[in-house]
């Protein structure tokens, strides 16, 4: 990792893998992955790809909906917390840029997400960005959309979930994505709908207490032209 951001940024979440700060993590589905999924209209067998993946239990919610499913975790901890939980014995393959577990239909590659090629995105119709793009710090952010969803294939669709609150109040991650942002890096290459936008910092009480004064969770659909 020769970026000295991404390096940075890196280190930082091993730190907060190693001592236990990952209350981003929930132990159910995402709320609005169950209540927009349906509105992409992705077919059942298409493979989706899960950026930043953490242990997210949204991955075995999109395998049982039928989907194969490709998350991307650079945190060795995660990738084991994850099939520990969920009760899975990965098989285990070396790839040129990290371990590859795969139990089922879920694939959980331990990498840096900026280290996939077009190759290891070809085939993923469809991808969910939750807590991903919002736990990047700016700079990376850019690079993340140019660099990576790039590398999707034309006509792959997406649910991305992001924050808005007064950044000031609290600095990130996560961060605050304004839809403008959002319009920014992605409307070049991707078709962009808001789905939906929803107040929600009754329901994150550690942004309450930090004196956060307003927050909504925004749901956007995208579409690669
Ligand atoms: C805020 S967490 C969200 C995890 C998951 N999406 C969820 O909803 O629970 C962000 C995750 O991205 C991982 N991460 C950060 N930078 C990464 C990178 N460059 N490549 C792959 N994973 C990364 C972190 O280790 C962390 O588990």
């Amino acid at each position: 990792m020769s970026d000295p951001i991404a390096h940075a940024d890196a280190e930082n979440w091993m730190a907060r893998w190693r001592e236990g700060r990952t209350n981003f993590h929930q132990g159910e589905p995402s709320p609005m992955l169950v209540e927009f999924w349906g509105a992409l209209g992705v077919h059942r067998d298409a493979r989706v790809f899960v950026p930043l993946a953490g242990k997210s239990v949204d991955m075995p919610w999109l395998a049982e909906r039928g989907h194969a499913v490709f998350g991307v975790e650079l945190v060795p901890m995660a990738v084991e917390q994850f099939f520990a939980e969920q009760g899975l014995q990965p098989e285990v393959t070396q790839t040129p840029i990290g371990p590859l577990s795969k139990s089922g239909p879920i694939e959980l590659l331990c990498a840096d997400v900026f280290a996939l090629t077009g190759r290891d995105l070809a085939d993923c119709e469809a991808v969910f960005d939750r807590a991903a793009l919002i736990a990047l710090p700016p700079p990376l952010r850019e690079r993340y959309v140019r660099e990576l969803y790039a590398k999707l294939p034309t006509g792959c669709r997406g649910l991305l979930v992001t924050l808005e609150f007064p950044q000031d109040q609290k600095p990130g991650p996560p961060f605050s994505v304004p839809e403008s942002e959002v319009r920014a890096l992605f409307e070049r290459d991707w078709t962009v709908e808001l789905l939906a936008r929803r107040d929600s910092l009754s329901k994150n009480q550690s942004f309450v207490d930090a004196g956060v004064t307003s927050m909504d969770v925004v749901v956007y659909r995208l579409q690669r032209r």
